[in-house]
């Protein structure tokens, strides 16, 4: 499936908790949120599925896919678009096989090596990061800064996106790298105006 990369919610429980998740993702989508991924590394599987369902719920009719974080079981369970791993959240093939051909399946990617060894047919984009060290993720890779983004891009058999550390006025710079889009948790949803933050991100 191919996607509109170009500005990438990834949702976190903590940071959109003060408009509430589902309000949060909607008004983001109404200020240009093209992509949301349920991220919560915490929740049950069981606390999940529901709250996929409402979100799925929420986005249709508007052009947006959900895709899910890390779990293949809440994704079949919820009907979303379809799924990001990591490269330590099991295999592509087996994520694949269980989505079918038509969901939406992300890689992300740290490192060059990584790149050689993925199986591109199997994936739809790669997110690429981080650019900046953040805060948002405690267990992240060494940042790659906008030179490091550039080369991964340059050697990626598929569409991109930049993740980690990522404001509105970085936009330009991961355009120039060549990547679709950004990825963004804090840039949005920790802001008292999802809406706006979202509006505030330059399109490519
Ligand atoms: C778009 C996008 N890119 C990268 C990641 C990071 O995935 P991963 O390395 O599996 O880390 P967690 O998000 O699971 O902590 C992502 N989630 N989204
Ligand atoms: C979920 C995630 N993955 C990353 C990676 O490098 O793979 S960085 C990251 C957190 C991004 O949050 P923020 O926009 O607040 O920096
Ligand atoms: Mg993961």
């Amino acid at each position: 499936m191919r996607a509109d990369l170009s500005l990438y919610l990834v949702t976190d429980p903590g940071l959109c908790e003060a408009h509430g998740l589902v309000e949060t993702v909607m008004a983001a989508v109404r200020g240009g949120v093209t992509l949301v991924q349920l991220r919560d590394k915490h929740a049950s599987d069981a606390e999940l599925v529901p709250l996929a369902r409402r979100l799925k719920t929420m986005l249709a009719g508007t052009g947006v896919p959900l895709v899910i974080n890390d779990r293949l079981e809440v994704a079949l369970a919820s009907g979303a678009d379809g799924l990001h791993i990591g490269q330590d959240d099991g295999e592509v093939a087996d994520a694949r096989a269980a989505l079918g051909p038509d969901a939406l399946l992300g890689l992300s990617v740290q490192t060059r090596e990584q790149l050689a060894r993925l199986d591109a047919s199997r994936l739809d984009y790669l997110g690429l990061g981080p650019v900046f060290a953040t805060p948002s993720k405690h267990d992240h890779a060494a940042p790659l800064g906008f030179a490091g983004l550039a080369e991964l891009v340059a050697a990626s058999p598929l569409p991109t996106v930049a993740i980690g550390g990522l404001k509105a006025e970085h936009a330009r710079d991961v355009f120039r790298a060549g990547a679709e889009g950004l990825a963004v948790i804090s840039a949005i949803c920790g802001t008292p105006d999802p809406e706006a933050a979202a509006r505030a991100f330059p399109r490519r």
